[in-house]
Protein backbone atom coordinates (compact mmCIF):
# COMPACT_ATOMS: atom_id res chain seq x y z
CA UNK A 1 0.00 0.00 0.00
CA UNK A 2 1.35 3.42 -0.92
CA UNK A 3 2.10 5.78 1.99
CA UNK A 4 2.58 9.35 1.35
CA UNK A 5 5.91 10.77 3.25
CA UNK A 6 6.08 14.88 4.52
CA UNK A 7 8.24 16.81 6.40
CA UNK A 8 7.06 19.97 7.07
CA UNK A 9 8.04 23.43 7.39
CA UNK A 10 7.69 24.72 4.00
CA UNK A 11 5.79 27.58 2.76
CA UNK A 12 3.97 26.89 -0.37
CA UNK A 13 4.65 29.45 -3.23
CA UNK A 14 3.19 29.20 -6.89
CA UNK A 15 0.35 27.64 -8.79
CA UNK A 16 -1.65 24.70 -8.63
CA UNK A 17 -4.83 23.68 -11.08
CA UNK A 18 -7.35 23.06 -9.92
CA UNK A 19 -9.39 19.56 -11.29
CA UNK A 20 -12.62 18.72 -12.10
CA UNK A 21 -14.95 17.67 -9.31
CA UNK A 22 -15.40 14.18 -8.47
CA UNK A 23 -18.56 15.30 -7.11
CA UNK A 24 -19.90 16.76 -10.54
CA UNK A 25 -17.59 14.18 -12.32
CA UNK A 26 -19.56 10.81 -11.08
CA UNK A 27 -23.53 11.73 -11.32
CA UNK A 28 -22.54 13.33 -14.53
CA UNK A 29 -20.91 10.10 -15.74
CA UNK A 30 -23.81 8.35 -14.39
CA UNK A 31 -25.67 10.39 -16.53
CA UNK A 32 -24.92 8.22 -19.74
CA UNK A 33 -27.29 5.89 -18.83
CA UNK A 34 -29.88 8.19 -19.96
CA UNK A 35 -29.09 7.96 -23.92
CA UNK A 36 -28.36 5.31 -26.03
CA UNK A 37 -25.58 8.46 -27.90
CA UNK A 38 -22.64 9.39 -26.56
CA UNK A 39 -22.02 11.51 -23.80
CA UNK A 40 -18.77 13.42 -23.90
CA UNK A 41 -17.29 14.72 -20.58
CA UNK A 42 -13.99 17.04 -20.30
CA UNK A 43 -12.14 17.88 -17.37
CA UNK A 44 -12.43 14.65 -15.46
CA UNK A 45 -10.56 14.08 -13.04
CA UNK A 46 -8.09 11.19 -12.77
CA UNK A 47 -9.23 9.84 -9.64
CA UNK A 48 -9.81 6.31 -8.42
CA UNK A 49 -13.33 6.71 -8.14
CA UNK A 50 -13.79 7.39 -11.58
CA UNK A 51 -11.74 4.67 -12.52
CA UNK A 52 -14.17 2.26 -10.06
CA UNK A 53 -17.34 4.28 -11.56
CA UNK A 54 -15.77 3.11 -15.09
CA UNK A 55 -16.23 -0.39 -14.11
CA UNK A 56 -19.63 -0.23 -12.82
CA UNK A 57 -21.29 1.68 -15.77
CA UNK A 58 -18.77 -1.08 -18.22
CA UNK A 59 -21.19 -3.80 -16.26
CA UNK A 60 -24.50 -2.29 -17.34
CA UNK A 61 -23.30 -1.87 -20.81
CA UNK A 62 -22.08 1.42 -21.32
CA UNK A 63 -18.76 1.72 -23.58
CA UNK A 64 -16.33 4.46 -22.33
CA UNK A 65 -12.66 5.41 -23.57
CA UNK A 66 -10.20 8.49 -23.07
CA UNK A 67 -10.56 10.65 -25.71
CA UNK A 68 -8.07 12.76 -25.46
CA UNK A 69 -6.84 16.25 -23.81
CA UNK A 70 -8.28 19.12 -24.83
CA UNK A 71 -6.47 22.22 -25.32
CA UNK A 72 -5.75 23.62 -22.15
CA UNK A 73 -5.65 20.76 -20.26
CA UNK A 74 -2.34 20.12 -18.32
CA UNK A 75 -0.37 16.65 -17.30
CA UNK A 76 -1.73 16.99 -14.03
CA UNK A 77 -5.23 17.33 -14.62
CA UNK A 78 -8.34 16.09 -16.16
CA UNK A 79 -9.04 13.60 -18.83
CA UNK A 80 -11.87 13.64 -21.72
CA UNK A 81 -14.33 10.34 -21.41
CA UNK A 82 -16.44 9.80 -23.48
CA UNK A 83 -19.48 6.88 -22.93
CA UNK A 84 -22.48 5.42 -24.46
CA UNK A 85 -24.78 3.03 -23.60
CA UNK A 86 -25.90 2.11 -26.95
CA UNK A 87 -27.57 -1.21 -25.10
CA UNK A 88 -27.93 -1.75 -21.56
CA UNK A 89 -27.04 -4.92 -20.86
CA UNK A 90 -28.08 -5.32 -16.64
CA UNK A 91 -30.08 -3.41 -15.00
CA UNK A 92 -28.18 -5.21 -11.54
CA UNK A 93 -25.72 -3.24 -9.69
CA UNK A 94 -24.33 -5.87 -7.48
CA UNK A 95 -22.53 -5.68 -3.85
CA UNK A 96 -19.31 -6.16 -4.41
CA UNK A 97 -19.52 -3.02 -7.19
CA UNK A 98 -21.71 -0.76 -5.22
CA UNK A 99 -19.96 -0.93 -1.81
CA UNK A 100 -16.97 0.19 -2.84
CA UNK A 101 -18.60 3.37 -3.70
CA UNK A 102 -21.68 4.97 -2.48
CA UNK A 103 -22.24 7.17 -5.66
CA UNK A 104 -22.81 4.48 -7.71
CA UNK A 105 -26.53 3.38 -6.05
CA UNK A 106 -27.27 6.50 -7.90
CA UNK A 107 -27.51 4.19 -11.03
CA UNK A 108 -31.23 3.00 -9.74
CA UNK A 109 -32.78 6.93 -11.47
CA UNK A 110 -31.01 6.89 -15.02
CA UNK A 111 -32.12 2.62 -14.93
CA UNK A 112 -35.43 2.57 -13.88
CA UNK A 113 -36.39 6.08 -16.28
CA UNK A 114 -34.80 4.06 -18.59
CA UNK A 115 -35.59 0.42 -18.44
CA UNK A 116 -38.80 0.17 -16.07
CA UNK A 117 -36.96 -1.08 -14.21
CA UNK A 118 -33.61 -1.17 -12.09
CA UNK A 119 -32.11 -3.71 -9.41
CA UNK A 120 -29.36 -1.77 -6.74
CA UNK A 121 -27.30 -3.41 -3.61
CA UNK A 122 -28.15 -0.80 -1.25
CA UNK A 123 -24.89 1.00 -0.42
CA UNK A 124 -24.58 0.37 3.54
CA UNK A 125 -22.54 3.33 6.03
CA UNK A 126 -19.07 4.31 5.68
CA UNK A 127 -16.83 5.31 8.07
CA UNK A 128 -18.10 9.40 8.21
CA UNK A 129 -21.91 7.25 9.34
CA UNK A 130 -24.65 6.19 7.91
CA UNK A 131 -25.45 6.72 4.42
CA UNK A 132 -29.32 6.33 4.50
CA UNK A 133 -31.08 6.27 0.76
CA UNK A 134 -34.99 6.10 2.05
CA UNK A 135 -35.08 9.53 0.32
CA UNK A 136 -33.73 8.53 -2.66
CA UNK A 137 -36.60 5.85 -3.17
CA UNK A 138 -38.82 8.13 -1.40
CA UNK A 139 -38.59 10.20 -4.92
CA UNK A 140 -38.83 7.70 -6.93
CA UNK A 141 -42.06 6.81 -5.74
CA UNK A 142 -43.15 9.94 -5.87
CA UNK A 143 -42.73 9.53 -9.81
CA UNK A 144 -44.43 6.17 -9.78
CA UNK A 145 -42.02 3.69 -9.33
CA UNK A 146 -42.83 0.54 -7.10
CA UNK A 147 -39.78 -0.23 -4.39
CA UNK A 148 -39.04 -3.53 -2.55
CA UNK A 149 -36.19 -4.32 -0.40
CA UNK A 150 -34.78 -7.71 -1.25
CA UNK A 151 -31.85 -9.50 -0.35
CA UNK A 152 -30.37 -6.48 0.49
CA UNK A 153 -30.92 -4.69 -2.77
CA UNK A 154 -33.62 -2.04 -3.93
CA UNK A 155 -35.55 -3.20 -6.47
CA UNK A 156 -37.33 -0.60 -8.40
CA UNK A 157 -40.27 -1.45 -10.93
CA UNK A 158 -42.16 1.22 -13.18
CA UNK A 159 -43.11 -1.00 -16.10
CA UNK A 160 -45.25 1.50 -17.65
CA UNK A 161 -42.73 4.45 -17.41
CA UNK A 162 -42.12 7.59 -14.88
CA UNK A 163 -44.87 10.01 -14.17
CA UNK A 164 -44.07 13.55 -13.12
CA UNK A 165 -45.30 14.98 -9.84
CA UNK A 166 -44.19 16.78 -6.71
CA UNK A 167 -41.09 15.79 -4.61
CA UNK A 168 -40.86 17.57 -1.62
CA UNK A 169 -37.64 16.79 0.57
CA UNK A 170 -37.94 16.96 4.29
CA UNK A 171 -34.03 17.42 4.31
CA UNK A 172 -31.59 18.75 1.65
CA UNK A 173 -29.92 15.71 0.23
CA UNK A 174 -28.08 16.05 -2.55
CA UNK A 175 -27.95 12.23 -3.82
CA UNK A 176 -31.90 12.28 -3.33
CA UNK A 177 -31.77 15.92 -5.60
CA UNK A 178 -29.15 13.85 -8.17
CA UNK A 179 -32.02 11.01 -8.42
CA UNK A 180 -35.12 12.72 -8.27
CA UNK A 181 -33.26 14.90 -11.39
CA UNK A 182 -32.41 11.89 -13.65
CA UNK A 183 -35.32 9.87 -13.09
CA UNK A 184 -37.77 12.97 -13.85
CA UNK A 185 -36.42 13.91 -17.14
CA UNK A 186 -37.47 10.77 -18.79
CA UNK A 187 -41.36 11.13 -17.09
CA UNK A 188 -44.33 11.44 -18.60
CA UNK A 189 -45.90 15.43 -16.95
CA UNK A 190 -43.96 17.79 -14.90
CA UNK A 191 -41.91 17.14 -11.78
CA UNK A 192 -41.25 19.83 -9.08
CA UNK A 193 -38.69 19.43 -6.94
CA UNK A 194 -38.93 21.26 -3.42
CA UNK A 195 -35.93 22.11 -1.05
CA UNK A 196 -33.77 20.62 -3.23
CA UNK A 197 -30.16 20.52 -2.80
CA UNK A 198 -28.76 23.94 -4.32
CA UNK A 199 -25.04 22.38 -4.66
CA UNK A 200 -23.16 23.70 -7.83
CA UNK A 201 -22.75 19.84 -8.49
CA UNK A 202 -26.87 19.29 -8.90
CA UNK A 203 -26.97 22.49 -11.48
CA UNK A 204 -23.74 21.71 -12.96
CA UNK A 205 -25.59 17.83 -13.77
CA UNK A 206 -29.00 19.78 -14.79
CA UNK A 207 -27.00 22.03 -16.89
CA UNK A 208 -25.56 18.46 -18.90
CA UNK A 209 -29.12 16.77 -19.05
CA UNK A 210 -30.82 19.60 -20.83
CA UNK A 211 -27.52 19.92 -23.45
CA UNK A 212 -28.58 16.42 -23.85
CA UNK A 213 -32.33 17.33 -24.80
CA UNK A 214 -33.59 17.71 -20.92
CA UNK A 215 -36.09 20.31 -19.86
CA UNK A 216 -35.07 21.26 -16.11
CA UNK A 217 -35.12 25.15 -15.03
CA UNK A 218 -34.33 26.25 -11.34
CA UNK A 219 -31.68 23.91 -10.66
CA UNK A 220 -29.04 25.67 -8.35
CA UNK A 221 -32.07 26.56 -6.26
CA UNK A 222 -34.20 24.90 -4.04
CA UNK A 223 -37.11 24.68 -6.54
CA UNK A 224 -36.12 22.54 -9.20
CA UNK A 225 -38.93 21.88 -12.40
CA UNK A 226 -38.51 19.38 -15.17
CA UNK A 227 -40.95 19.25 -18.06
CA UNK A 228 -40.27 15.31 -18.58
CA UNK A 229 -39.06 14.12 -22.68
CA UNK A 230 -39.28 11.17 -24.43
CA UNK A 231 -35.54 11.00 -24.95
CA UNK A 232 -31.95 12.37 -24.26
CA UNK A 233 -29.28 12.62 -26.83
CA UNK A 234 -25.89 12.95 -26.94
CA UNK A 235 -23.81 16.08 -25.43
CA UNK A 236 -20.47 17.42 -24.53
CA UNK A 237 -19.74 19.02 -21.67
CA UNK A 238 -17.42 20.49 -19.45
CA UNK A 239 -16.88 19.10 -15.17
CA UNK A 240 -16.99 22.36 -13.17
CA UNK A 241 -13.91 23.14 -10.88
CA UNK A 242 -13.63 21.17 -7.43
CA UNK A 243 -14.67 23.49 -5.22
CA UNK A 244 -13.41 20.86 -2.34
CA UNK A 245 -10.17 20.41 -3.57
CA UNK A 246 -9.84 24.45 -3.60
CA UNK A 247 -10.37 24.81 0.19
CA UNK A 248 -8.50 22.19 0.79
CA UNK A 249 -5.42 24.03 -1.07
CA UNK A 250 -6.72 27.63 0.54
CA UNK A 251 -6.44 25.85 3.96
CA UNK A 252 -2.94 24.25 3.01
CA UNK A 253 -1.63 27.73 1.95
CA UNK A 254 -3.25 29.68 5.03
CA UNK A 255 -1.80 26.72 6.83
CA UNK A 256 2.11 27.07 5.93
CA UNK A 257 2.04 30.89 5.12
CA UNK A 258 3.33 31.67 1.05
CA UNK A 259 1.27 32.92 -2.17
CA UNK A 260 -0.54 30.11 -4.61
CA UNK A 261 -2.50 31.16 -7.42
CA UNK A 262 -5.17 28.44 -8.01
CA UNK A 263 -5.79 27.95 -11.26
CA UNK A 264 -9.18 27.54 -12.86
CA UNK A 265 -10.70 27.88 -9.34
CA UNK A 266 -14.44 30.03 -9.02
CA UNK A 267 -15.01 31.85 -5.64
CA UNK A 268 -18.63 31.14 -6.03
CA UNK A 269 -18.01 27.81 -5.78
CA UNK A 270 -16.97 28.15 -2.12
CA UNK A 271 -17.83 31.83 -1.32
CA UNK A 272 -18.53 30.73 3.07
CA UNK A 273 -15.43 28.79 3.37
CA UNK A 274 -13.11 31.96 1.93
CA UNK A 275 -15.09 34.25 3.86
CA UNK A 276 -14.04 32.08 6.49
CA UNK A 277 -10.54 31.89 5.65
CA UNK A 278 -10.39 35.82 5.48
CA UNK A 279 -11.46 35.87 9.08
CA UNK A 280 -8.74 33.38 9.67
CA UNK A 281 -6.21 35.91 8.72
CA UNK A 282 -5.81 34.51 4.80
CA UNK A 283 -5.56 36.97 2.34
CA UNK A 284 -7.88 35.79 -0.51
CA UNK A 285 -8.48 37.67 -4.39
CA UNK A 286 -10.11 36.22 -7.42
CA UNK A 287 -8.31 37.34 -11.30
CA UNK A 288 -9.54 35.84 -14.47
CA UNK A 289 -6.87 32.81 -13.38
CA UNK A 290 -8.43 31.90 -10.92
CA UNK A 291 -8.55 32.76 -6.54
CA UNK A 292 -5.01 33.80 -5.24
CA UNK A 293 -4.28 32.80 -1.16
CA UNK A 294 -1.66 34.45 0.45
CA UNK A 295 -0.36 34.54 4.11
CA UNK A 296 2.42 36.23 4.89
CA UNK A 297 4.00 36.94 8.41
CA UNK A 298 1.06 37.51 10.70
CA UNK A 299 -0.54 34.09 12.45
CA UNK A 300 -3.68 32.55 12.15
CA UNK A 301 -6.73 33.52 14.25
CA UNK A 302 -9.43 30.62 16.05
CA UNK A 303 -12.82 30.90 13.93
CA UNK A 304 -15.97 28.75 14.58
CA UNK A 305 -17.45 26.94 11.67
CA UNK A 306 -20.73 24.60 11.45
CA UNK A 307 -21.38 22.52 8.59
CA UNK A 308 -24.21 22.90 6.26
CA UNK A 309 -25.69 22.66 2.81
CA UNK A 310 -24.61 25.11 0.03
CA UNK A 311 -24.35 27.79 0.32
CA UNK A 312 -23.13 27.22 3.77
CA UNK A 313 -19.42 25.76 5.03
CA UNK A 314 -19.25 21.90 3.00
CA UNK A 315 -19.37 19.24 5.37
CA UNK A 316 -15.87 18.24 2.78
CA UNK A 317 -14.04 20.59 3.93
CA UNK A 318 -14.41 20.32 8.01
CA UNK A 319 -11.92 17.97 8.44
CA UNK A 320 -9.27 20.24 5.97
CA UNK A 321 -10.50 23.35 8.89
CA UNK A 322 -10.13 21.63 11.89
CA UNK A 323 -6.22 20.65 10.60
CA UNK A 324 -6.21 24.47 10.08
CA UNK A 325 -7.28 25.57 13.30
CA UNK A 326 -5.07 23.18 15.14
CA UNK A 327 -2.36 26.22 15.03
CA UNK A 328 -4.77 28.68 15.20
CA UNK A 329 -4.58 31.50 18.38
CA UNK A 330 -7.70 30.72 20.48
CA UNK A 331 -10.18 28.09 20.36
CA UNK A 332 -12.40 27.61 17.65
CA UNK A 333 -15.73 25.63 17.77
CA UNK A 334 -16.42 22.91 14.89
CA UNK A 335 -20.02 21.78 14.51
CA UNK A 336 -20.81 18.72 11.91
CA UNK A 337 -24.14 18.31 11.31
CA UNK A 338 -24.57 16.50 8.18
CA UNK A 339 -22.54 13.16 9.67
CA UNK A 340 -22.79 11.60 12.87
CA UNK A 341 -19.24 10.72 12.22
CA UNK A 342 -17.16 12.95 10.63
CA UNK A 343 -14.46 13.34 13.45
CA UNK A 344 -12.55 10.41 12.67
CA UNK A 345 -9.41 12.82 11.60
CA UNK A 346 -9.34 14.11 15.45
CA UNK A 347 -7.80 11.33 17.14
CA UNK A 348 -4.89 11.16 13.73
CA UNK A 349 -4.62 14.65 14.49
CA UNK A 350 -3.89 14.77 18.01
CA UNK A 351 -0.97 12.08 17.06
CA UNK A 352 0.45 15.74 15.55
CA UNK A 353 0.25 16.95 18.84
CA UNK A 354 -3.09 18.86 18.10
CA UNK A 355 -5.57 19.95 21.12
CA UNK A 356 -9.19 18.74 19.97
CA UNK A 357 -11.86 17.41 22.84
CA UNK A 358 -15.22 16.22 21.08
CA UNK A 359 -18.74 16.57 22.58
CA UNK A 360 -21.49 15.38 20.51
CA UNK A 361 -21.35 17.03 17.36
CA UNK A 362 -19.04 19.27 18.31
CA UNK A 363 -15.39 19.56 18.56
CA UNK A 364 -13.36 22.52 20.40
CA UNK A 365 -9.60 22.80 18.81
CA UNK A 366 -7.59 24.97 21.06
CA UNK A 367 -4.93 26.30 19.11
CA UNK A 368 -1.35 24.88 19.65
CA UNK A 369 2.28 26.59 19.09
CA UNK A 370 3.30 23.54 17.21
CA UNK A 371 2.84 20.59 15.91
CA UNK A 372 4.92 17.24 15.40
CA UNK A 373 5.61 14.99 12.54
CA UNK A 374 4.27 11.15 13.35
CA UNK A 375 3.07 8.47 11.89
CA UNK A 376 -0.71 8.91 11.10
CA UNK A 377 -3.39 6.91 9.17
CA UNK A 378 -5.91 8.49 7.10
CA UNK A 379 -9.82 6.62 7.55
CA UNK A 380 -11.98 8.88 4.82
CA UNK A 381 -11.22 10.96 2.12
CA UNK A 382 -11.30 14.24 3.54
CA UNK A 383 -9.92 13.03 6.91
CA UNK A 384 -6.81 11.44 4.78
CA UNK A 385 -6.06 15.11 3.28
CA UNK A 386 -6.85 17.12 6.42
CA UNK A 387 -3.24 14.83 8.14
CA UNK A 388 -1.48 15.92 5.30
CA UNK A 389 -2.49 19.97 5.88
CA UNK A 390 -1.60 19.45 9.36
CA UNK A 391 2.00 17.77 8.18
CA UNK A 392 2.82 20.61 6.41
CA UNK A 393 3.36 22.62 9.00
CA UNK A 394 4.60 19.95 11.41
CA UNK A 395 7.97 19.94 12.70
CA UNK A 396 10.00 17.04 11.45
CA UNK A 397 8.27 14.02 9.36
CA UNK A 398 4.86 12.54 8.85
CA UNK A 399 4.03 9.28 7.44
CA UNK A 400 0.21 9.15 5.98
CA UNK A 401 -0.81 5.37 5.39
CA UNK A 402 -3.62 4.12 3.35
CA UNK A 403 -3.05 6.49 1.02
CA UNK A 404 -5.94 4.82 -1.33
CA UNK A 405 -8.57 7.33 0.31
CA UNK A 406 -6.41 10.27 -1.22
CA UNK A 407 -6.51 8.85 -4.36
CA UNK A 408 -10.29 8.06 -4.35
CA UNK A 409 -10.39 12.51 -4.36
CA UNK A 410 -7.47 14.21 -4.84
CA UNK A 411 -5.74 14.48 -8.47
CA UNK A 412 -1.95 14.64 -8.13
CA UNK A 413 -2.01 15.79 -5.22
CA UNK A 414 2.08 14.95 -3.89
CA UNK A 415 3.05 16.44 -7.44
CA UNK A 416 0.62 19.86 -7.31
CA UNK A 417 2.06 20.51 -3.42
CA UNK A 418 5.21 19.47 -4.53
CA UNK A 419 5.86 21.74 -7.64
CA UNK A 420 4.57 24.67 -4.67
CA UNK A 421 7.77 23.81 -2.56
CA UNK A 422 6.17 21.26 -0.79
CA UNK A 423 8.89 18.62 0.86
CA UNK A 424 6.16 15.78 -0.15
CA UNK A 425 6.70 11.95 -2.00
CA UNK A 426 4.97 9.37 -2.16
CA UNK A 427 6.20 5.82 -1.56
CA UNK A 428 5.32 3.35 -3.71
CA UNK A 429 4.73 -0.51 -2.45
CA UNK A 430 3.19 -2.84 -5.15
C1 LIG B 1 -26.19 18.29 2.08
C2 LIG B 1 -24.80 17.84 2.04
O1 LIG B 1 -23.92 18.49 2.57
N1 LIG B 1 -24.53 16.72 1.39
C3 LIG B 1 -23.21 16.12 1.35
C4 LIG B 1 -23.33 14.61 1.23
O2 LIG B 1 -24.00 14.29 0.04
P1 LIG B 1 -24.72 12.88 -0.06
O3 LIG B 1 -25.43 12.88 -1.34
O4 LIG B 1 -23.79 11.79 0.27
O5 LIG B 1 -25.67 12.92 1.15
P2 LIG B 1 -27.01 13.72 1.23
O6 LIG B 1 -26.84 15.12 0.79
O7 LIG B 1 -28.04 12.90 0.56
O8 LIG B 1 -27.26 13.69 2.80
C5 LIG B 1 -27.56 14.86 3.54
C6 LIG B 1 -28.21 14.44 4.84
O9 LIG B 1 -29.44 13.79 4.56
C7 LIG B 1 -29.50 12.51 5.15
N2 LIG B 1 -30.23 11.61 4.22
C8 LIG B 1 -29.80 11.50 2.93
C9 LIG B 1 -30.45 10.67 2.05
C10 LIG B 1 -31.56 9.93 2.50
O10 LIG B 1 -32.18 9.16 1.76
N3 LIG B 1 -31.95 10.07 3.79
C11 LIG B 1 -31.31 10.90 4.67
O11 LIG B 1 -31.70 10.99 5.83
C12 LIG B 1 -28.05 12.13 5.35
O12 LIG B 1 -27.89 11.20 6.38
C13 LIG B 1 -27.38 13.44 5.64
O13 LIG B 1 -27.51 13.77 6.99
O14 LIG B 1 -22.06 14.03 1.27
C14 LIG B 1 -21.22 14.39 0.19
C15 LIG B 1 -19.90 13.67 0.40
O15 LIG B 1 -19.36 14.01 1.62
C16 LIG B 1 -21.07 15.90 0.14
O16 LIG B 1 -20.35 16.24 -1.00
C17 LIG B 1 -22.42 16.60 0.15
O17 LIG B 1 -22.22 18.00 0.26
C1 LIG C 1 -17.27 11.43 1.41
C2 LIG C 1 -17.12 11.76 0.13
O1 LIG C 1 -17.43 10.96 -0.90
P1 LIG C 1 -18.51 9.80 -0.87
O2 LIG C 1 -19.81 10.47 -0.63
O3 LIG C 1 -18.42 9.21 -2.23
O4 LIG C 1 -18.17 8.84 0.22
C3 LIG C 1 -16.57 13.09 -0.24
O5 LIG C 1 -16.60 13.46 -1.43
O6 LIG C 1 -16.07 13.78 0.66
Amino acid sequence: MDRIRIVGGAELNGAIPISGAKNAALPLMIASLLTDETLQLHNVPRLADVAQLLRILGNHGVDHGVAGKRPGQTAVTGQSVRLRARHIIDTTAPYDLVSKMRASFWVIAPLLARMGEARVSLPGGCAIGTRPVDLLLMALERLGATIDIEGGYAIARAPKGLKGNDIVFPKVTVGGTHTALMAAVLADGTTVIENAAREPEVADLALCLNTMGARITGAGTSRIVVDGVARLHGAEHNVLPDRIETGTYAMAVAMTGGDVMLEGARPDLLQDALDTLVQVGAEISSTNEGIRVRRNGHGISAVDVTTEPFPGFPTDLQAQFMALMTKAKGTSRIRETIFENRFMHVQELARLGARIRLDGDLAYVDGVERLTGAPVMATDLRASVSLVIAALAAEGETTVNRVYHLDRGFEALELKLGQCGANIERISHS
